[in-house]
């Protein structure tokens, strides 16, 4: 047993907790908690590293659910929260708080090679070890009342809800087969649709309400992630779900894929950007660097504080680029890659002007260092895409800071620490029109020590040398047009 004297300090987010769907590390073990305790409970992760360390995984009311990605050996601890009146007697069976303390289950995702299965865990409750069972790691963990806990496998869980269905439609519609009556074969088939029909509706209703709870949950702990990843200097890039490589003219690029879904995705791009190609860029913006400045919510733009940066913009020379001029070149590459990894088809005629951001450190005291709060680019609310609305973004790093300018997204633990002539490319649109719903979200975390110059590309869809995205206002309404 692991856990030995009492906790000593309690701190707010864990370093481990993964919300992308990576499952590449050959430890790693996705694992669901769900809350069925009827009560509140709390759920820590036990951080080995050191003195033992409990960090708050999240807050779970009942019937909530927690999806984490987890690793072998890594402990978990669910706390009964003490309901208004300080005890977690109230209602039960005990008849006095002392008979009835906060109850703690524990339980430590394990691995077991020798029983031929990929991942177990190891249950605990309270002091007295309740099970030592050993499962599969696909599986749920219900906490169950008095905090005892179960696990089901999701597969499982998934076919008892269509057994249950379908029985219970079978079960109406069987009796009119039966009967002296009898009812051609198309009723039949109709009666069992209409009576499965809003039973599915009704499960998938309330997996979307679920997804939502777990949205919000995500959303809640990743304000904290970001506090916490851009405070931390020595953070590395997240390790990518997968390596790929992209061909230029040529040339061979690595490519860090660390979020892959058809409506978010974010790569690295290694030696996207040369030396020279940076220089002619910054040379470029110089004489006209101004305070940065973001949409104001009513189709213009503003200074404000949550963005803290000089840029300006550059026309990009298409008529040099037989000439090899440098913006040029680099922006053909981009467009070129960012059609090659999402098939937008993206053209250069009415885009907007490549941008050249630089943020400058004043120390580690600055109480308002250059920074760019948490944001999206563009519209990230889920929900239809908007023509001639950005869909997809090229960060170019150019210059590297000392300390702090790290890219983070804060809502799937992405973080992309800048490497000198590396390139982050992020997409918000699916194939079905839909836009990403947050998880492209990111920020520049506060730069304190050296410079950070960057050139970025936003690139929209719809916009075309007749509609160039200057006839749009910032809220995506063609300048002039009926609509508001
Ligand atoms: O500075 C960065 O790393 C990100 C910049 C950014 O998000 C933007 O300019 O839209
Ligand atoms: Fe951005």
């Amino acid at each position: 047993m692991k856990f030995r004297g009492a906790f000593t300090r309690i701190v707010m987010v864990s370093s481990m907790v993964d919300f992308s769907n990576a499952t590449t590390h050959p430890l790693q073990r996705p694992i669901q908690i769900k809350n069925d305790s009827g009560r509140k409970t709390e759920v820590y992760w036990v951080d080995p590293g050191g003195e033992m360390v409990l960090q708050s995984v999240g807050v779970m009311t009942s019937g909530n659910m927690l999806t984490l990605n987890s690793y072998v050996n890594h402990t978990f601890i669910i706390k009964e929260a003490p309901d208004e009146s300080g005890t977690c007697n109230a209602g039960t069976k005990y008849s006095s708080p002392s008979l009835a303390p906060c109850k703690t289950t524990f339980f430590t995702v394990d691995d077991r090679d020798d029983l031929g299965k990929e991942g177990y865990f190891e249950f605990h409750t309270s002091i007295v070890k309740q099970y030592d069972n050993t499962l599969p790691c696909s599986s749920v963990i219900h906490i169950l009342e008095d905090m005892k806990v179960e696990v089901k496998e999701n597969s499982n869980e998934a076919l008892e809800t269509t057994n249950s269905i379908t029985t219970t439609c079978q079960m109406k519609v069987r009796p009119m087969i039966t009967t002296s009556s009898g009812i051609n074969p198309n009723d039949a088939i109709d009666a069992f649709v209409s009576c499965a029909q809003p039973l599915v509706a009704n499960e998938i209703e309330e997996v979307n309400r679920k997804i939502k709870e777990q949205a919000s949950l995500r959303t809640d702990l990743a304000g904290e992630w970001e506090d916490y990843t851009c405070a931390d200097f020595n953070l590395p890039t997240t390790t990518p779900n997968k390596m790929s490589s992209w061909n230029y003219r040529g040339k061979e690029h690595v490519v860090g894929v660390l979020l892959d879904r058809d409506r978010a995705k974010i790569h690295y791009v290694k030696n996207f950007i040369t030396p020279d190609e940076c220089a002619a860029i910054e040379a470029a913006a110089a004489p006209h660097l101004h305070d940065a400045t973001v949409a104001d919510g009513s189709g213009g733009s503003e200074i404000v504080k949550s963005r803290k940066a000089l840029q300006a913009g550059v026309r990009v020379p298409w008529d040099k680029e037989e000439e090899d001029n440098p913006i040029a070149a680099v922006s053909r590459r981009l467009y070129t890659y960012i059609n090659d990894a999402t098939g937008y088809g993206i053209q250069e005629a009415g885009q907007e002007d490549l941008m050249s951001i630089q943020y400058s450190g004043r120390g580690l005291d600055d109480l308002e260092p250059d920074r760019y709060m948490p944001h999206c680019d563009g519209q990230c609310d889920g929900l239809k895409f908007q023509t001639a609305g950005r869909v997809a973004t090229m960060v170019m790093y150019c210059e590297i800071p000392l300390k702090g300018g790290a890219t983070n997204f804060r809502n799937v633990g992405v973080h992309v620490v800048p490497e000198a002539g590396t390139a982050a490319f992020f997409s918000y649109l699916g194939s079905d029109g839909q836009t990403d719903d947050r998880l492209t979200e990111h920020s520049c975390c506060p730069v304190l020590e050296g410079n950070k110059k960057i050139a970025v590309q936003w690139l929209r869809l719809g916009v075309d040398a007749e509609n160039p995205w200057s006839s749009f206002n910032t809220l995506n309404v063609k300048i002039g047009s009926e609509e508001v």
